[in-house]
């Protein structure tokens, strides 16, 4: 095997299992990873200078095909009802059957961090088959000065083989796509899919599970802060789509990330080095500093359309799919964090894209309410992203992050509760999804709006406004914001038709009753009571 490129000559593939590699490329940087990717026509060059590939029938991830390894020390530790399980034997032959799928390949490594907190990181050495596998994870996690290469050893082994094929019956799994993890082993193997966020995600997955272990509270959110130094840090939890790439970034805010972050008893620090921004209709007046990390060499596009001619991108096209990304390094982002950490939020935004268009555009969240609300995790979907939809579909994935939360949500529900409390921090729930009516009636709410709102949030000045009570959700909504028509904070009036939002936002709040049950023997009396009730529609 020969290898190229710097490493730790005493800790390799060998180590890892591999057996007859044709060549390993350690920790190669973006222009050799240009020229080999594009050698061996994985992608294309964009105008711009940003390296584009397709992936294939995968084009976003398979949560149903991620499986982790049910052994005596996972056991008692992981929520069985929310993470699928295979057997220590089956990952096993996985393993051994990557083994043998890599024999005769050339793959790429790369030896990052995920946590910009030394006390709290994970060296995560990530193999790929792909060339541009292996840039889009440099781009997103943390990159270690080339100094430490020599002496780093890894704690976490993902192998990421797209051409590899599962077989249900003899691994374990559901399909030719897997996703495995083995906490014990610390290994997570990747096959039979092309998407490049299941590796960024599966480091997520490890840091949830090892996390609340040493106190920290593993979080999917953005976060940002404010450019004076006591004006305080925000995070923004969200389901994908909800808007956590899109408003951490604001050029009068320090961005840290826009997607994992942790906290400690220090404060808050990003998971990643990098972002994964969705580029679907990307507009370049409204997200200015998105849009230019599209038009830089370094940047990697993911399933966008270019033309064939000038290479010129397509961010309307959604030929390939609705979920088209481009993941750049956070140094592509002007006002991005050198450090990835900040001190402790002074507010902590709920993003919610609600397609039934019956949710405020903000509302003030007690700390019960905020509880509930992290518990419910709701969000819905919208028709024509997912095959068989035919109208917004109400999603509750609890943490705002169910398909990477190992353990059960209490864990990290308890965790939140204290922090939350401990530093009395301002929480807010904010749509961002239609406004007017439902999807198919109404508008998506505009980006200018959520703006304005959340700058009010955040400066501390929307806490001193007059609030009055959601009759729905119970919650406190702001009767007036400057800059905003005051209309549009009170749903109901934004509807034509008054009868229809009613029976709309009637049918939102059982839905949000009936999620709730299964935690309702988990948490304290005040969170049960912080919902929405019929009470309150009755009232
Ligand atoms: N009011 C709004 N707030 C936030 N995003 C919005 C809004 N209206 C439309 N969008 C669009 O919704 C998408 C949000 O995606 P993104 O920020 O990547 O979400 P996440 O990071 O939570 O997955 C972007 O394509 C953005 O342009
Ligand atoms: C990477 C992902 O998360 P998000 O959409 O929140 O960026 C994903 O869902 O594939």
């Amino acid at each position: 095997m020969t290898d190229i490129g710097d490493r730790n000559a005493a800790h390799g593939a060998a180590e890892a299992g591999f057996r007859a590699l044709k060549t390993v490329y350690w920790n190669l940087e973006a222009p050799r990873l240009y020229e080999e990717a594009l050698g061996r026509k994985e992608g294309q060059l964009a105008k711009g200078g940003a390296l584009v590939a397709t992936t294939g029938s995968h084009t976003g991830r398979s949560p149903k095909d991620k499986f982790v390894v049910r052994d005596a020390s996972t056991e008692t530790e992981v929520w069985w009802d929310n993470n699928g399980a295979i057997t220590p034997e089956q990952f096993a032959t996985l393993h051994a059957d990557f083994l043998k799928h890599a024999e005769g390949k050339e793959l790429f490594a790369q030896d990052l961090y995920g946590g910009a907190d030394p006390a709290h990181r994970v060296k995560a050495r990530i193999y790929t088959e792909f060339a541009w596998h292996s840039l889009f994870i440099r781009n997103l996690l943390i990159r270690p000065d080339r100094s430490e290469i020599p002496s780093y050893v890894p704690d976490l082994t993902i192998i990421d083989l797209p051409s590899f094929q599962a077989d249900p019956a003899r691994h374990g799994c559901r399909s030719k796509t897997v996703i495995a993890i083995d906490f014990t082993k610390k290994i997570v193997l990747i096959g039979g899919s092309a998407y490049a966020g299941e590796m960024k995600k599966s480091v997520f997955t490890y840091l949830n599970y090892i996390l609340p272990g040493q106190g920290v509270m593993p979080m999917h959110c953005s976060a940002n802060a404010a450019l004076d130094a006591n004006g305080g840090s925000a995070i923004f939890f969200g389901l994908s789509g909800t808007g956590k790439t899109t408003l951490s970034n604001d050029s009068s805010r320090q961005l840290l990330g826009d997607d994992e972050h942790g906290w400690s008893n220090e404060g808050i620090f990003n998971f990643e080095g990098g972002c994964y921004a969705k580029t679907i209709r990307l507009s370049r007046n409204a997200e200015p500093e998105i849009y230019a990390t599209t038009e830089r060499f370094g940047t990697v596009m993911e399933n966008v359309i270019i033309d064939p001619v000038s290479r010129a991108p397509d961010f309307d096209d959604a030929s390939l799919t609705e979920n088209t990304r481009c993941a750049y390094p956070l140094d592509f982002i002007a006002n991005a964090s050198g450090t990835g950490r900040a001190g402790h939020p002074k507010n902590i935004v709920m993003l919610t894209c609600d397609a039934f268009g019956v949710m405020p555009p903000i509302a003030k969240l007690t700390g019960a309410e905020a509880m509930y609300h992290f518990l419910s995790g709701y969000t819905a979907k919208v028709a024509g992203t997912e095959r068989g939809l035919t109208g917004p579909e109400a999603t509750f994935s609890t943490c705002f992050g169910a398909p990477f939360m190992p353990r059960h949500p209490s864990a990290y529900g308890n965790l939140l509760r204290d922090l939350i409390a401990k530093h009395s921090v301002d929480c807010w729930l904010v749509n961002t999804g239609w406004t007017g009516g439902g999807v198919g009636t109404g508008r998506r709410m505009p980006i200018r709006v959520t703006r304005r709102l959340l700058a009010a949030a955040l400066d501390g000045s929307l806490s001193a406004a007059e609030f009055r009570r959601d009759p729905y959700f119970g919650f406190a909504v702001p009767v007036a914001v400057p800059g905003v028509e005051p209309h549009i904070l009170q749903p109901v009036k934004t509807w034509a038709n008054k009868g229809a939002f009613v029976e709309t936002a009637a049918r939102l709040v059982k839905m949000f009753e009936d999620n709730f049950k299964r935690f309702e023997t988990h948490v304290d009396a005040d969170v049960r009571a912080a919902g929405p009730s019929a009470q309150a529609i009755a009232a």
